[in-house]
């Protein structure tokens, strides 16, 4: 089975089970929540559900309202019931690395603001280290230079993110990406609390303490985890 066929089984499970009449929900974003957003769709449709959804990117609103899903600001809503994503990398303990499509900063804005949150990923999303997939980090602009020498200083082999173009990507907010190539991530609270202090860092794609319930494709069907949060 290929890692897309493990995406969509991972997505499809979390709607049949995890999504209920008159639902809250925090939608992610990412290849593996396209397949989410578009059996939400059908279930909706097919079921008359009545579900209000808040969206972490551009590119889930707009698949989101083209298949007829309703979508608001999160400036309108108190609490989510739930927001279901992907993720990057997901550690033994739980922790994830999220933001390898540079949306982390809402997505974290939106996790925070539900009650619960699960994560859909294929199995390779739980390969070790921890921290083998460079942690993306949001920057402001102006202060690029400054946290790029404080970040080598500190041995983190930070690099700017560029395109396919070679242009630096601009998230959601305007801002850079300084991926951290670390190999390992030993002691991810400690670098949490670190980059959350530079002045310039808007936000880290460190999950930490975050997830409630993963669901891994596998080959064999989707796992259920449940983390003890
Ligand atoms: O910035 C992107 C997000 O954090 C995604 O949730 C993450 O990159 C996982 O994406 P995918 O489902 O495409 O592997």
């Amino acid at each position: 089975m290929d890692q897309n066929t493990l995406k969509k089984s991972a997505a499809e499970y979390a709607c049949a089970n995890f999504i209920h009449d008159n639902m809250k929900l925090g939608l992610g974003t990412g290849s593996t929540v396209t397949f989410l957003v578009d059996a939400l769709g059908k279930r909706i449709k097919e079921e008359n559900l009545t579900i209000t959804t808040v969206s972490t990117s551009s590119r889930t609103k707009r698949q989101a309202e083209s298949l007829g899903i309703k979508v608001v600001d999160l400036n309108d809503v108190d609490e989510l019931d739930l927001t279901i994503d992907g993720a990057d990398q997901i550690s033994s303990d739980y922790q994830g690395i999220k933001g390898g499509g540079a949306a982390h900063t809402l997505e974290k804005i939106v996790a925070t603001a539900s009650k619960r949150n699960l994560w859909i990923v294929d199995d390779s999303k739980l390969a070790e280290p921890f921290g083998s997939f460079p942690l993306p980090v949001e920057v402001l602009k102006t202060a690029l230079h400054q946290l790029l020498l404080k970040f080598e200083a500190k041995n983190l082999n930070p690099k700017l993110r560029l395109d396919e173009n070679g242009e630096p990507v601009k998230t959601h907010f305007g801002n850079l990406i300084v991926d951290l190539h670390l190999g390992e991530i030993k002691q991810p609270h400690e670098l949490g609390q670190y980059l959350k202090s530079q002045v310039g860092v808007v936000e880290h794609g460190l999950f930490l303490d975050t997830v409630n319930t993963v669901i891994v494709g596998r080959e064999a069907g989707p796992e259920c985890i449940d983390t003890i949060r």
